[in-house]
């Protein structure tokens, strides 16, 4: 299906946006930087440093998520909840890299439509969060808002927000980005390595049968395919992806520096990602981060928590996504595994009823975090499943699509979310918990959680 390309900006409702007409909106979750100046001079450098996405790219992502808008494609979004200038290594990048299409492999196959993969990798480095400062004994100290703004250690040095960070930020997002495109047409994405990237990865994980059954039909398809002449050599589509990145748009400077005029289109795109999303905590209708997005025009995503009321969403939804363009909008639900059966289905029906054309995804993890007895965030891995499991079975009972899922996840062997095949217990958590903010799925819950969800799926098209 082809979807048109961007509204000319003639036809663009606000014909008052600019890259900084957010900065006549309240903006919350913003770094109060000491020096403005000093904030002017590193976002006029970036402003001059070259665009890490291109704006076809970004337009190429909005087409296929039109036609995961339409049911014929599945969205599978997922990474680090914030990534770390510390702990930067190709290692960490690559394991990632490999669990996300291990994933989607998974689920093309087991659900048997495409799976569009959008990365939270290559600029996730601004954290909302609850509240300003943070007490450890007795020391109240600013809270940490990610390595874009400030830094994790517990010193009041580290937490003075230092607008410099954007740079290391801007500069480890071209270097992942690099690697990721290396690794996504370089040889590593080759569906034949699917065996090769299986076995040393699920050692000892008692859901390898199951997958290596997988792998195995996938295998003898191949086979076949080469046996009618496709193969890697002649095939692309065979031995290269394409992985696209994302992350929350919170730091608005940093968002502002990167945003260009198309030179084919004339419209303007968030070069800093190819999508972008706006959280939970900022999502206000007459909030800067709205502002800002609605004049990009990147594919953007909203999350929508337990308290949105469906009249605030068609709101959000017209200011969005003002020309009900398929593909523009991913709606990331995020209610908890305890509240989403009962909350969803009115926003279902509210869209459904007003014609919007939106992607629907699942994000199990943010409803359902919890603090240990110990201490530590964590979430448990039936809970995350169960929000996903109601998600699927809401949007059955509605008749809409269920378009996706967001996870903060790793493909490192961490300890940050209970249960799973290996059932990690709270006792458990302090062995491996290197977060630097939420819980996320390791590499072997994540896995499970695509056998569960290609299941989940293969039954909502059959039906
Ligand atoms: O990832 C989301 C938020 O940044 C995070 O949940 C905030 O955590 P907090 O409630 O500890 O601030
Ligand atoms: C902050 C996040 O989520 P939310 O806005 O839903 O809390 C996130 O996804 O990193």
């Amino acid at each position: 299906m082809e979807v048109e390309v961007d509204t000319p900006v003639s036809e663009r409702p606000s014909q008052t946006w600019t890259p900084q007409s957010w900065r006549s909106f309240d903006a919350r979750q913003q770094p109060n930087y000491g020096s403005a100046a000093q904030v002017d001079q590193v976002t006029r450098e970036l402003s001059g440093y070259p665009p890490l996405v291109f704006a076809a790219e970004a337009r190429e992502l909005r087409r296929q998520l039109a036609q995961v808008a339409e049911g014929k494609a599945f969205l599978l979004q997922g990474g680090d909840c914030a990534e770390s200038f510390a702990d930067f290594n190709a290692n960490r990048i690559r394991d990632t890299f490999k669990v996300l299409l291990q994933m989607a492999v998974v689920l093309t196959f087991a659900g048997n439509l495409p799976v569009v993969k959008v990365a939270r990798m290559a600029g996730q480095y601004a954290k909302p969060r609850s509240a300003d400062t943070e007490t450890i004994g007795g020391v109240e100290l600013p809270s940490y808002r990610g390595d874009i703004i400030n830094g994790i250690d517990f010193t009041a040095e580290a937490r003075v927000p230092d607008p410099q960070r954007m740079l290391t930020a801007y500069n480890q997002s071209a270097a992942t980005l690099n690697l990721l495109r290396a690794f996504a047409q370089g040889g590593l994405a080759d569906l034949h390595q699917v065996h090769g990237w299986n076995l040393s990865f699920l050692e000892n994980n008692p859901q390898r049968e199951k997958y290596a059954q997988l792998a195995e039909r996938l295998q003898e398809a191949l086979e076949f395919m080469a046996v009618c002449g496709v193969t890697s050599a002649n095939t692309p589509a065979i031995r290269e992806t394409v992985l696209y990145t994302s992350h929350e748009a919170l730091l608005l400077d940093y968002e502002q520096a990167l945003t260009r005029t198309d030179s084919l289109s004339g419209n303007w795109y968030d070069c800093s990602a190819h999508m972008l999303w706006i959280g939970e905590r900022t999502r206000q209708l007459d909030g800067a981060h709205v502002e800002f997005l609605s004049g990009v025009c990147n594919p953007i995503g909203v999350k929508v928590g337990p308290n949105m009321q469906a009249d605030e969403l068609l709101r959000l939804i017209d200011k969005l996504n003002p020309h009900n363009e398929a593909g523009r909008l991913t709606l990331i639900t995020r209610m908890g595994a305890d509240t989403l059966g009962e909350k969803l289905p009115a926003l279902v029906q509210a869209v459904q009823r007003e014609g919007r054309s939106v992607v629907w995804s699942a994000d199990p993890m943010h409803g359902n975090t919890v603090k240990a007895s110990s201490g530590y965030k964590t979430r448990d891995f039936d809970k995350i499943l169960r929000e996903i499991r109601d998600f699927f079975a809401v949007h059955r009972a509605e008749g809409s699509h269920p378009g996706g899922i967001h996870l903060e996840m790793t493909g490192e062997h961490v300890t940050e979310c209970t249960g799973g095949a290996w059932k990690i217990s709270e006792a458990d958590l302090a062995s491996c918990y290197r977060t630097q903010c939420d819980p996320r799925l390791n590499a072997d819950q994540v896995l499970e959680l695509a056998f569960c969800v290609a299941e989940w799926l293969r039954d909502d098209r059959s039906a």
